[in-house]
């Protein structure tokens, strides 16, 4: 089974808990928490559900100089998660020193945490990239490019948009990691992102994993909406 990262975006601790305990039997449970939960609630969320067997996908998408990356990296690592991310367009330096600080601060017999590095938000439009960031390719060469840069910097994989994947795999290559946010089921609202997909769409472009938010978390039943979008994806 592929897995469906849930997108946990909330700093109530009682909503926190509630969501986490519709999802299922924590060893099967894929969680994203990110900078909300991390800057509202703190660390100690973060250790307890690792602690209960979930994996944890800490997205805190870094962005800094290298030397303070890899200090970050080197304290996200002693946390005992699984994933994390960057942006890649901090540069190649900045990877290669996320990458360096997980394995100095990775706890002895826990495996290395993967590092995912962010290429283009997938709430940034084929217009915005032109007009605001002023970048002259366009979205999917731009995508390509991001990732062979953190490929080539020790990325384990990149988050894009599920349209962008099957690019990725003809040019990055089979041994990378494509995890794709932007995933809309089809009664779903579009919210704030802009390079959507469906599940099954994603299914079909390959991603490797999705991350998910709002359409299981705001659902009315979300542990309906979970189960749905993990059966439609997989
Ligand atoms: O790094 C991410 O997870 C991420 C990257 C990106 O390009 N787009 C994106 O939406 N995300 C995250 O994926 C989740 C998507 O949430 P929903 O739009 O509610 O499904 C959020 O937690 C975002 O922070």
């Amino acid at each position: 089974m592929r897995p469906v990262f849930v997108a946990l975006d909330t700093a109530n601790p009682t909503r926190l808990n509630q969501l986490v305990g519709q999802l299922g039997d924590p060893q099967e449970v894929y969680l994203k928490l990110g900078m909300e939960i991390f800057y509202g609630l703190g660390a100690e969320p973060v250790r307890e559900l690792s602690q209960k067997g979930y994996k944890i996908f800490l997205d805190l998408k870094l962005h800094d100089i290298p030397n303070t990356v890899y200090n970050a990296a080197k304290q996200i690592a002693k946390l005992g998660i699984d994933y994390t991310t960057v942006h890649a367009l901090g540069g190649s330096k900045m990877i290669e020193a996320a990458k360096a600080g997980l394995i100095e601060g990775n706890p002895a017999g826990h495996n290395l945490p993967k590092l995912l590095a962010v290429t283009e938000l997938t709430s940034i439009s084929d217009q915005v990239l032109a007009e605001e960031q002023n970048c002259r390719l366009p979205m999917k060469e731009q995508v390509v490019s991001l990732a062979k840069t953190a490929k080539a910097a020790g990325a384990d994989g990149v988050i894009c948009s599920p349209l962008e994947v099957q690019a990725l795999r003809a040019k990055v290559g089979e041994d990378f990691l494509y995890v794709t946010p932007g995933i809309r089921p089809k009664t779903s609202a579009s919210d704030d992102q802009s390079r959507i997909a469906t599940p099954s769409q994603a299914k079909e472009f390959g991603s490797s994993a999705l991350v998910v938010g709002r359409p299981i978390t705001l659902a009315s039943d979300p542990q309906a909406a979970y189960e749905a979008i993990k059966k439609e994806f997989n």
